[in-house]
């Protein structure tokens, strides 16, 4: 008997050319599929990312009771504490539009002072982040069909993104681990597009309709895109938002990079009826900041289990 498929094949697309009809339909596919597909040539530079990487060990390796001055009683808010997603997850958050400005705040509140190369390697990762999500969004909406390119002004043009700088630390013991620990419980994403940078430690699964999770392997210099519930519900579903979470598997740090690029807060996602086409209709129309909040209120407290999407937030007839 072959041994059990443990990793999820996605193809891998270089974004720096225009797609060709069969590259487009195997994308659709993954879409409509996995909602997760990998990119190479996106033009983060290794270098970038090795520099951010340090310097943001400089901050998740400062005490407790420092890091908790960008904590969630904080003015600042931009640290989340072990404990809240999981005992073994720490995330720091750079929004946008002005990374630099929200990169100062949250050194400023950690340190008492600034770290001008921090904060410019943020605007630069976070400049190169967004432009990467609309090349994305653009190339997604061509997948739902040819019209749709031109949605993107009137829908899209107000989507702002985020940085989330996630540090994963397990038990130091083999003993503790067991066969692995949850570094980041099962979720979707609250976003249009998520694309993450992780290291090659591993650790990253996405769970199949059937309800199987299967590894997403770390590949050099390649970046993973994920649909979130925002562009899954506004396409009628034909995006799909998959469930995915982080299990740590080794005694070693595990370090990402997650941008997330968001409608903004006041949008009324409703999936515009030529993207329904003939299909019923799956999600009522509902305000961004109200789905936020419904998640942020259903995830406190309960990081051992996430589980609410969009579907249970504003499915029709099961969504
Ligand atoms: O750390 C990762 O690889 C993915 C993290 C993730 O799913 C998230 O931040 O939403
Ligand atoms: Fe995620």
């Amino acid at each position: 008997m072959p041994a059990p498929k443990t990793s999820v094949h996605l193809p891998v697309f270089d974004i720096s050319k225009s797609l060709t009809p069969s590259s487009m339909a195997s994308l659709s596919l993954a879409c409509k599929e996995w909602g997760f597909f990998h990119i190479i040539n996106h033009g983060i530079s290794k270098d970038l990312y090795t520099k951010l990487r340090f310097l943001s060990y400089q901050l998740f390796s400062l005490p407790y009771d420092r890091k908790l001055k960008a904590g969630p009683t904080s003015n600042a808010k931009t640290y989340t504490p072990h404990f809240i997603a999981s005992p073994f997850f720490e995330s720091l958050r750079v929004s946008g539009p002005d990374f630099r400005a929200s990169a100062q705040s949250s050194v400023e509140a950690l340190l008492n002072q600034t770290n001008s190369e921090f904060c410019e390697v943020l605007r630069e990762y976070g400049v190169k982040m967004r432009s990467l999500s609309k090349k994305i969004t653009e190339i997604l909406l061509m997948c739902l069909g040819e019209d749709f390119e031109r949605e993107f002004e009137s829908e899209f043009s107000k989507c702002e993104g985020y940085v989330r700088i996630n540090n994963y630390s397990p038990p130091e013991s083999r003993m503790a681990m067991g066969k692995g620990v949850e570094g980041l419980g099962m979720h979707t994403d609250m976003s249009c597009l998520t694309i993450v940078y992780q290291d090659d430690v591993g650790g990253l699964q996405v769970r199949s309709k059937d309800g199987k999770w299967l590894d997403i392997d770390p590949c050099e210099e390649t970046l993973v895109v994920n649909i979130g519930d925002l562009l899954h519900a506004w396409s009628n579903g034909r995006l799909r938002s998959s469930e995915h979470r982080v299990v740590l598997k080794e005694c070693v740090n595990r370090f990402s990079l997650a941008f997330f690029w968001c409608f903004e807060d006041n949008k009324v996602i409703f999936a515009p009826d030529e993207v329904v086409g003939e299909d019923l209709r799956s999600y009522r129309p509902f305000l961004c900041s109200d789905y936020l909040r419904f998640r942020e209120n259903n995830v406190r407290g309960r990081f051992e289990k996430v589980g609410f999407t969009v579907k249970d937030f504003a499915g029709i007839g099961g969504g």
